[in-house]
């Protein structure tokens, strides 16, 4: 899903934006310069003792000069070797930093986007981005950086050498120049191409993958298992094709480049020979040109692979960063206004209209309530009308499109997104825990809470109780999203989680499906604990809740419909007296829950 908002950037653009990134890094990176300056030196020297190496044997016969330069070879070569060790090692050490808080940034910029981004994307795919594009910006900054400079050092080091030598066979050596041009041009648009196109149908794949493993018990209860596998296989089958596609095309412009290059070599070969027989040139002479000549092929033809991974690359980095510039729905205010201290824990809703996009209904529609410090807060209304929207709206999950919720008098919008959290607790219908273990899972609430503490909390919350009886007790592994333990336990971690927190509003929203009594029983008792002197709302599915409440308000299609006591509103409200109806059969047959996940 491309972002509009964001600005495109060319095909070295990414690089410009890395640079501030490589900043940090200079003196490494100066440092690495240097080495790839000396090895390249010595590199291009090499011809030039060759030169005198067969001029020295075979014009003069001299075999003491032949194993004084050979020694001498041997020397310079074991240096550059540990040069390019150095060069190697601090270029990587630059790649693996710049890459890994590239990583970092990204995970940050993600984690602070609102709920609203995730709904309209896929987290699979997001995980991908994070994975493989940054890889493929790592590889380019590891290898392709150090030898755009390497070749490009040789290009112009051995072009101005030759051209020293013989400028006439130097015009025939560049007759390859426009051709790998014209090549690399032709090519190289598609190599970007494909890659891009790989890493979104790898994305894509990734995705698929992921919610398929997340939700493994639905896929095998609909027996969806090869359905599944084929879909994912048709995916990597694209991503397979594509590959060979792009494959194709770099083989293509390799190959063209490097025959284009190496023809040069054999036109130098001819002609030099010529001039060889000719007497007008020595053979030490001839072979130091030809070794120049491959050391101008090999440059071209490198430099114009490295235009494939410039093209590979700039795809990748133009979709991190999209993700990295995507503005945040939920900005932070510029000045934040203090939540007072000690919070009182009164919550209005002002006049709070809410819609999803701009494209869609509203959802709210002029809402007008006022919760009052320490008060409980029934919400009851049929599917779909809102409750979950409205109390998403106070912790700032979204922000109202018109209207204002506030909390003690201070607008939400105007509190710092952390003090604004840390004042709400929020148990959703079917709590979610992280792998891990259950004390890891119970600190989430307060990171500094002392072992007492934890099992104080999980205490309140009647955990405490099954925890002890896991072999591992409070260290007993949860798998994930805590998938080893049963629903009424999950609730029961998650009602301690926010006893850690202590937070002074709370948010409930409760489980539409039913529990066993005792569970139940459990569950409800926590909460009722968890709820003392708190403000609460609750979004209730329960009779028991609604009776115990000190309000209830009744939303019906984005509005407030009714408000007041059970009784008031039996007499008053015919939404409220119909959904009671239904309830009413479900209550006398027990604690059951409404059908249809309607509230009473
Ligand atoms: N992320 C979203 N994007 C777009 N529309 C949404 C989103 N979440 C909810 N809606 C829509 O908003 C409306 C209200 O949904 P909401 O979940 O607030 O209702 P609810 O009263 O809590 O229902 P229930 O009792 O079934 O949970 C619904 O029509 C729903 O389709």
């Amino acid at each position: 899903m491309p972002d509009s908002t964001t600005s495109r950037t060319g095909k070295l653009g990414f690089l410009r934006r890395l640079a501030p990134r490589l900043r940090p890094w200079r003196s490494r990176l100066v440092l690495a310069g240097v080495l790839i300056v000396v090895t390249s030196v010595i590199s291009l020297a090499f011809p030039l003792v060759v030169r005198e190496l067969l001029d020295a044997a075979f014009l003069e016969s001299s075999m003491g000069t032949l194993d004084r330069i050979a020694l001498f070879l041997l020397g310079l070569f074991a240096v550059q070797a540990v040069l390019n060790f150095a060069q190697s090692y601090l270029t990587a050490s630059v790649s693996e930093n710049v890459v890994a808080e590239l990583r970092i940034e990204l995970f940050d910029a993600l984690v602070g986007q609102s709920p609203g981004f995730f709904a309209r994307r896929r987290v699979g795919e997001l995980s991908s981005r994070l994975a493989s594009d940054v890889g493929v910006l790592q590889q380019v900054l590891r290898f392709g950086v150090p030898e755009l400079v390497r070749q490009g050092l040789f290009l112009v080091g051995a072009l101005v050498l030759v051209t020293a030598t013989n400028p006439r066979l130097t015009l025939v050596t560049l007759t390859a120049v426009p051709v790998a041009i014209l090549v690399g041009w032709l090519f190289g648009r598609r190599v970007r191409r494909y890659s891009t196109g790989i890493q979104d149908t790898l994305a894509t794949a990734v995705a698929r993958a992921e919610q398929v493993f997340t939700q493994i018990r639905t896929v095998q209860s609909f027996n969806r298992e090869r359905w599944e596998a084929e879909a994912f296989a048709r995916e990597i089958g694209s991503t397979r094709d594509q590959g060979l596609q792009r494959a194709v095309a770099r083989a293509g412009l390799t190959g063209a480049v490097t025959f284009a290059a190496f023809g040069a070599i054999v036109a130098v070969l001819w002609q030099g020979g010529r001039l060889v027989l000719a007497g007008d040139l020595t053979a030490g002479t001839l072979v130091a040109f030809l070794l120049y000549a491959v050391t101008i092929a090999g440059a071209i033809t490198s430099l114009a692979g490295f235009w494939g991974n410039i093209q590979e690359a700039s795809g990748a980095a133009q979709r991190l960063f999209e993700l990295l510039d995507h503005p945040r729905e939920l900005d932070e205010p510029a000045s934040p206004r203090p939540l007072p201290r000690p919070l009182d824990g009164s919550v209005r809703f002002d006049r709070v209209f809410f819609r999803y996009a701009d494209d869609q209904p509203w959802v709210l529609e002029g809402v007008d309530l006022d919760i009052h410090s320490g008060q409980q807060v029934a919400l009851v209304g049929p599917s779909g009308a809102g409750k979950s929207t409205l109390a998403a709206l106070i912790p700032r999950f979204f922000d109202s499109s018109r209207g204002t919720v506030s909390i003690d008098g201070v607008p939400v919008r105007e509190v710092a997104l952390e003090e604004l959290r840390a004042a709400i607790g929020v148990v959703p219908q079917e709590p979610m825990l992280f792998a891990g273990t259950i004390r890891d899972n119970l600190l989430y609430g307060d990171p500094d809470a002392s072992p007492e503490q934890v099992e104080e909390a999980a205490r309140r919350a009647h955990a405490h109780e099954f925890i002890s009886g896991f072999p591992d007790g409070y260290d007993q592994w949860v798998g994930e999203r805590g998938i080893t333990l049963s629903g009424g336990q999950r609730q029961r971690l998650a009602i301690a989680r926010v006893f850690l927190k202590r937070p002074r509003i709370l948010i409930l929203d409760e489980a539409s499906s039913s529990l066993d009594a005792e569970s139940e029983h459990l569950v409800q008792d926590a909460l009722q604990e968890l709820m003392k002197g708190r403000t609460t709302l609750v979004i209730a599915h329960r009779l028991s809740t609604v009776i115990r409440a000190d309000r209830i308000v009744v939303l019906d299609g984005g509005a407030i419909e009714a408000r007041g006591t059970h009784a008031e509103l039996l007499d008053r409200s015919a939404v409220y007296a119909r959904l009671y109806r239904r309830q009413f059969a479900d209550a006398l047959a027990g604690s059951a829950p409404l059908a249809d996940g309607e509230s009473p």
